[in-house]
């Protein structure tokens, strides 16, 4: 790697999230020459992303370590040509060897990236997920999301695979929940049939395994998939795997096992925003053939925030009512017929219970969460405390300043715009925000 390149990457590891760093800038290739530093960048959604968002940093931070304005090119392609041969062409050759059975994959032809809508949420999942699927084997292996029921990481993962069969229709995509790997594997040991398990799985392009945490305790059944995880590591096979929380947070899950999923790329699936919940069931709606608008979208969006297939579920359930009376979706008709379930989801948010939340996750007392005190220790938590009451509950600012001992609706109102602008620029504050919002809707 040029030197000045992993510098400027030294530099920016303190200014960027891991993830983005992953995600767009280490995948770069470099070459210096003369004329300045050429970036190869391993595809154009790659090249087009750091264009956009990285590229002028990157010119700053090199011109700072050069002492001069250096010039930086940027392209599709790689700085040495490299010499592995395609997955599809190895499988290809494995079947010259033994003929396999003919492959059927089963992947969901309705979950593609066309059909999954991007927010902040979710961002770096689908471009890991993209990219992946553009370079098998080659991106990240293994690619890892992770993130709570309901997020759409099946979905990505589908996504990858179709893609890969988009493009390269012979490959080979085998896709498995965790318990389908368990008794197919207790079904091999019972008729004497490992050889073939075997060969099953390691004779894919890219073997996807959803919801990983059932290995957990699962003593038999990790051993084997830590060896196909090998077998297919070794020979470049793309894996994709998926897990309801980060696997090191996963108890009886083998350390080697969890050491292996970090050789990857691991991202966090997020719960979407308001924006993106609204966006998601709009595009849902236009699928379904089903007259929905902004307003009643946004009604559910504001009032359903644990997850995608919630409101998947409250869409499908207006749908299907809407039908029977030969009604349409007006937002009252919306109101009517969710009663039941938006008091539900109303009922789990109230500004009590995010102070109480907040004031343990940040492991300050309620009472000086609640008190004048301004110590910064206690006036940012109080700060995410208001932000997260005027985006889960229904109440005012002035309600919500009543609500923290008695404050000015102003000092709410510059709470949320303080907040706001932190998850824009500060990683760790933005994981904090997210994991509260988690715990709080989940
Ligand atoms: N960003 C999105 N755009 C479009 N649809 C989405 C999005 N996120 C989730 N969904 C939809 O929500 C539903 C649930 O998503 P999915 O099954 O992928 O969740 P999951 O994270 O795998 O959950 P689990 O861990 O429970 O399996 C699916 O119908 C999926 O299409």
């Amino acid at each position: 790697m040029s030197d000045l390149w992993r510098r400027c990457l030294e530099r920016l590891e303190s200014e960027l999230s891991a993830e983005e760093l992953h995600t767009w800038l280490m995948p770069l290739q470099a070459r210096e020459d003369a004329t300045g530093l050429q970036l190869f960048a391993p595809n154009p959604y790659t090249l087009d992303t750091v264009r956009e968002r990285y590229l002028a940093r990157i010119e700053t931070v090199l011109g700072q370590l050069a002492g001069q304005p250096h010039a930086v090119r940027l392209e599709v392609g790689s700085s040495a040509p490299r010499a592995a041969r395609p997955a599809a062409t190895k499988a290809a050759a494995g079947a010259e060897a033994a003929p396999a059975p003919a492959f059927a994959h089963n992947l969901d032809p309705h979950y593609t990236f066309e059909t999954f809508v991007e927010g902040k949420s979710n961002q770096l999942g689908k471009a890991a997920a993209m990219q992946v699927a553009m370079n098998p084997g080659r991106a990240y292996n293994p690619l890892l999301l992770y993130g709570g029921t309901g997020l759409g990481k099946t979905h990505l993962m589908h996504a990858a695979g179709n893609l890969m069969r988009e493009r390269n229709p012979g490959c080979k995509v085998l896709y498995l929940r965790s318990e389908q790997f368990v008794g197919a594997m207790i079904e091999a040991l019972r008729t004497k049939n490992m050889d073939q398990f075997k060969q099953r799985f390691r004779s894919v392009d890219a073997l996807l395994i959803d919801d990983i945490q059932f290995f957990a305790g699962k003593d038999t059944t990790q051993e084997e998939f830590f060896h196909t995880f090998n077998a297919l590591f070794e020979s470049k096979q793309q894996i994709i795997l998926t897990c309801d929380r980060y696997p090191k947070e996963v108890d009886k899950l083998e350390p080697r096992l969890k050491s292996r999923l970090g050789w990857g790329l691991s991202v966090a699936i997020e719960p979407p925003d308001f924006e993106t919940r609204a966006a998601i069931l709009l595009a849902k709606a236009h699928e379904k053939g089903v007259a929905v608008s902004e307003n009643v979208a946004m009604l559910l969006a504001k009032r359903i925030r644990s997850n995608v297939r919630d409101l998947e579920g409250a869409l499908n359930t207006l749908a299907a009512r809407a039908n029977f009376y030969g009604k349409p979706i007006t937002t009252d008709f919306a109101e009517e017929t969710l009663r039941d379930l938006l008091a539900t989801h109303a009922q789990a948010v109230t500004v009590p219970n995010i102070q109480k939340i907040t004031a343990e996750y940040f492991n300050v007392r309620l009472q000086d969460l609640l008190s004048k005190r301004r110590v910064r220790s206690l006036a940012r938590p109080r700060q995410i405390a208001m932000a997260l009451s005027k985006e889960l509950t229904e109440h005012s600012l002035p309600e919500i300043g009543e609500a923290f001992g008695g404050r000015d609706h102003t000092t709410v109102l510059h709470a949320c715009r303080t907040i706001k602008k932190l998850c824009e620029t500060d990683a760790r504050m933005r994981q904090d925000w997210e994991q509260l919002i988690r715990v709080l809707t989940g």
